[in-house]
């Protein structure tokens, strides 16, 4: 059936619809990965945005039982160049159609996502819809220009209970702003004792758990939106060492007193080159935000930089002068992507162990 994708500004893609039949709108974003479309539009950061896949055939190895990053996938809807309706591949169980449309999330096949790309990149991510052709695009593009975005996406996508995923090692306190389960199975392999809570479980209820480390995670939105977080690390910091990821990065430096802008069209994909400016190592990376720490605001904090992108110079990555606390921009977890950063959880897990020894000395 044909579909097309309406954008405030008033440009109009028509193109073929697949998994759900229904009409959709958010800010329209774009990934350059060449695989991972089943991490991408499971990972819940992605929560009411529509993704474009910049990478021209999407959906020829289908849909697997395990590289889902959340059970119930967010995103508002899929853009591709050229949907693969018949994949091949030996864990495949079902079509990224069949899923979509399973999980209620229209797909738009068959487009310019060249121009599309350009578009975003010039002028900056852009509200859209994807509906029937029975529209008219100039009404829709109007109502779009007055949409205001949701503000409680963390709201939407975090936990509502706490739940424990057992180990036998240091207990890790992940809060879950809309974690990829990366980042839980990074922790699980180190043989963390894992308890997820939800986003908005208070500074002091952490340290009851017994926490030996805390892990912020990933997450959709502006961080400036989740203000009861940034308390919350504010109560922790220097009782206990942090790890931040992404969502979780932005928080701990608004946290430290830094401020946090929105990039025009961000970073999505899996080869975003980030410089530790320690060793000038270069690592490439999973990547997928849309706001960014201000590197000015830095100053005035006890936050010193640690990483910054190779591509465009912004902030990738802080570590706190005081306090036993370190974030990242990018995804260590890949999920889609490379493995480069990876070893950044078994500094999080060192972190943990110098910091029991040291209370045991003291
Ligand atoms: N993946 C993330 O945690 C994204 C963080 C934040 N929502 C941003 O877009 O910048």
């Amino acid at each position: 059936m044909k579909k097309q994708l309406i954008l405030e500004d008033g440009h109009v893609f028509v193109g073929e619809g697949f998994g759900a039949d229904k009409e959709m709108s958010g800010e329209v974003v774009f990934n350059t990965g060449m695989t991972g479309y089943q991490e991408i539009l499971s990972d819940l950061s992605y929560c009411g945005q529509i993704v474009t896949m910049t990478y021209p055939l999407i959906g020829n190895y289908g849909i697997n039982r395990d590289d889902f990053e959340s059970i119930t996938p967010a995103i508002h809807g899929l853009i591709v160049k050229e949907y693969e309706a018949e994949p091949s591949h030996w864990k495949e169980e079902e079509s990224l159609g069949t899923l979509l449309e399973a999980k209620g999330i229209p797909g738009l096949a068959g487009i310019d996502t060249r121009k599309l790309t350009r578009l975003i990149r010039e002028h900056g991510t852009m509200k859209g819809r994807i509906c029937s052709l029975e529209v008219d695009p100039q009404v829709v593009a109007a109502e779009l220009r007055q949409t205001v975005m949701p503000t409680n996406q963390v709201e939407l996508v975090s936990t509502k209970d706490a739940y424990h995923a057992p180990g036998r090692g240091n207990r890790v306190v992940l809060v879950d702003f809309g974690m990829k389960h990366g980042i839980l199975q990074e922790l699980i392999a180190r043989q963390c004792d894992v308890v997820v809570v939800p986003y908005n479980t208070s500074a002091e209820e952490i340290i009851r758990l017994g926490a030996d480390g805390v892990m912020l995670s990933n997450g959709p939105g502006n961080p400036v939106h989740v203000p009861g977080a940034i308390a919350m690390i504010q109560g922790l910091l220097g009782r206990v060492p942090i790890f931040g990821i992404c969502l979780g990065h932005q928080l701990l430096a608004l946290a430290c007193g830094a401020t946090t802008s929105k990039l025009r069209f961000g970073h999505r994909g899996s080869n975003h080159p980030v410089r530790e400016l320690a060793t000038g190592k270069i690592d490439i990376t999973a990547q997928n935000h849309g706001y960014t720490v201000d590197p000015d605001s830095l100053v005035d904090t006890r936050l010193e930089l640690t990483h910054v992108a190779v591509n465009d110079g912004t902030v990738e990555g802080v570590k706190h002068l005081n306090a036993p606390a370190f974030s990242v921009q990018y995804h260590p977890e890949a999920s889609p992507g490379p493995q480069d950063a990876n070893p950044l959880f078994d500094q999080f897990v060192t972190m943990m162990e110098a910091e029991k020894k040291a209370r045991v000395l003291a």
